[in-house]
């Protein structure tokens, strides 16, 4: 069994347009209202592969009560805390010139009686579960440690834990030293601290992650696809060729690929392969959190690997 952990899952109010002109009145062509929020759709594409999973995290208001039912309709074990914030809508916006625009809110506030109930409940989750998958931002109010806190009971539990987050959360959570990481290039250059210029700075800072403790750090670099780094080295696996459709989403489908794949036990190559073919069909999706199992599967194939290191 996969725990997702999803401390500020969203709506994701998905529009299509012609373009997004800033300043300007924009009328949208096409609206849907997606259960959305990294862990929430790392969740939805493991119950698509077939795999049983238990979610968890933060939900209030009548967002939270959107994600509930449609996390339940797919037969995900939901095990969400409510809290009496409205849990936030992101905007994600489409465009037909090719640029996909996303605003994303903070979340609602939520107070300690509320977050120590959630952590409770995770104690209790981690025991039925041989792989933890954290990820996204976290709510107002919660310190940017928790992952790091959470990370750590899983630890002491022997349990795996896979971390995708960002700027502070992600920094604190390292040092707990999760399994996995999966940050894009922009959070692993916040990690640190200057800019990535091409595929050997982003090996070398991966790298250095590694030798801090982390095993394996996936660094996911949008249309020029996946570097996986660990101490054995680092491959690149450049993303297939499809028409983009909708890319919201294509980072928790290489969370959920990794997911799977330790718990098949494949090797560093074939991970990165799934991954990538995962997330290039992901992309060609309409539906954030969603992918064609026809197309990863052709796509698997095609999926070159370099190794760099
Ligand atoms: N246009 C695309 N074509 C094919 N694969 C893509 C495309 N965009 C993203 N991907 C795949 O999805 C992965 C995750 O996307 P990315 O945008 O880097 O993540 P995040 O959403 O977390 O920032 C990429 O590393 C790549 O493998
Ligand atoms: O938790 P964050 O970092 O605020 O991001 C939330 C957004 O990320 C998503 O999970 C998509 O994430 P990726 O594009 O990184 O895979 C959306 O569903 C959601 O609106």
């Amino acid at each position: 069994m996969i725990l997702t952990v999803t401390l500020n899952p969203a709506v994701d109010k998905t529009y299509t347009t012609g373009s997004l002109i800033l300043g300007q009145v924009n009328r949208l062509e096409t609206t849907q209202n997606i259960a959305g929020g990294k862990g929430v759709n790392v969740a939805k594409i493991l119950r698509q592969c077939g795999y049983p999973v238990t979610t968890c995290g933060l939900l209030g208001g009548y967002t939270g009560l959107f994600i509930e039912d449609y996390m339940n309709s797919i037969g995900a074990d939901c095990r969400f805390t409510r809290v009496a914030g409205e849990t936030r809508s992101n905007i994600n916006v489409l465009a037909k010139d090719g640029y996909v625009t996303e605003l994303l809110e903070p979340g609602p506030e939520v107070s300690d009686e509320e977050l120590e109930i959630f952590v409770k409940g995770y104690e209790e989750a981690i025991t039925r579960c041989e792989l933890i998958v954290l990820s996204g931002s976290i709510a107002r109010g919660i310190r940017s440690d928790i992952y790091k806190r959470l990370i750590k009971l899983a630890n002491d539990n022997q349990k795996i834990c896979i971390l995708d987050t960002s700027a502070e959360a992600l920094r604190c959570g390292i040092e707990a030293h999760p399994y996995m990481i999966k940050p894009n290039q922009k959070e692993l250059e916040y990690l640190v601290g200057h800019k990535l210029t091409d595929i050997e700075d982003v090996a070398d800072a991966a790298g250095k992650l590694c030798e801090e403790g982390i095993a394996k750090v996936v660094v996911s670099m949008g249309s020029k696809g996946l570097l996986s780094v660990s101490r054995e080295g680092a491959l690149w696996a450049k993303a297939p060729s499809v028409k983009a459709v909708n890319t919201v989403g294509c980072g928790d489908s290489v969370v959920a690929s990794y997911a799977m794949s330790m718990l098949e036990g494949e090797d560093d190559f074939s991970s990165l392969k799934r991954a990538a073919a995962t997330a290039a069909s992901s992309a060609s999706t309409f539906q954030s959190g969603e992918i064609s199992l026809r197309l990863s599967k052709e796509l698997l194939d095609k999926v070159q690997i370099e190794k760099r290191k």
